[in-house]
């Protein structure tokens, strides 16, 4: 499974200043939906131009075009959502698919609470949106799902990647790409990504004090 560690500057800079342990609600949304802006970048570098004629200001012009690529964003909640706003920045015309997955904090499995998918997954492109991937658990639920309503094509968008996560998303989906700010050391005995950014759910959101 390809993963795309976007190595960047600006990227390296704005997830190094995500890990600051006192950092603000506002800053931490900000620098999550500035990376996510920079990840889709990255993300739809493959996607296929074709050539079409406008009426310029001198009359005709050439001028290339994304090829009729339907999308849809995948927010994981509640974390995902701190990265929506980024990604339909670049792609507005995208639709959205919701999925609400809670990783139980013992068993550290996740537990599906909701999903409402867009129609013709089958012709489009699914764009998961999560800022952190540790144990897979998630990330592999979500992508079953997508599956199972037919979807096809899949790539995740993530801030920071586990190790134990991407293994995990290797051995069920191998052929999903993943595009990640930060390939991180390790997890820590309660499935937090070391150094990772804490709880990016609670720092989005307001719940708890970072
Ligand atoms: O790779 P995993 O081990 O599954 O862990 C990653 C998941 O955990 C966090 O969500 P959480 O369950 O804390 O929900 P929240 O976004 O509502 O805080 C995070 O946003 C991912 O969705
Ligand atoms: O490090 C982690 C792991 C799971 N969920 C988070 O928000 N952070
Ligand atoms: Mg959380």
């Amino acid at each position: 499974m390809p993963v795309i560690e976007v190595r960047h500057p600006l990227v390296k800079h704005k997830i190094g200043l995500m890990r600051e342990g006192e950092i603000s609600t506002k800053k931490f949304r900000e620098l999550a939906a500035e990376l996510a802006r920079l990840l889709t970048y990255e993300a739809c570098r493959d996607f296929e131009l074709e050539r079409v004629s406008i009426d310029g200001w001198c009359g005709p012009v050439e001028i290339d075009q994304i090829k009729g690529k339907k999308v849809t964003v995948v927010p994981i909640l509640r974390a995902g959502i701190g990265m929506l706003d980024g990604v339909l920045d670049l792609i507005p015309n995208a639709k959205v698919s919701v999925v609400g997955i809670a990783r139980n904090h013992e068993t550290l499995m996740p537990e599906p609470y909701f999903e409402r998918f867009v129609g013709q997954l089958d012709e489009r492109l699914a764009m998961i949106i999560d800022p952190m991937l540790a144990t897979g658990g998630s990330l592999v639920a979500t992508i079953d799902m997508l599956k199972r309503k037919g979807c096809k094509q899949i790539k995740a968008l993530v801030l920071v990647a586990a190790p134990e996560g991407i293994a995990a998303l290797n051995a069920a989906h191998p052929e999903v790409e993943i595009y990640t700010a930060a390939v991180d050391s390790h997890l820590n005995e309660h499935g937090y990504i070391i150094p990772g950014l804490g709880d990016a759910g609670d720092k989005i959101f307001g719940t708890k004090e970072a």
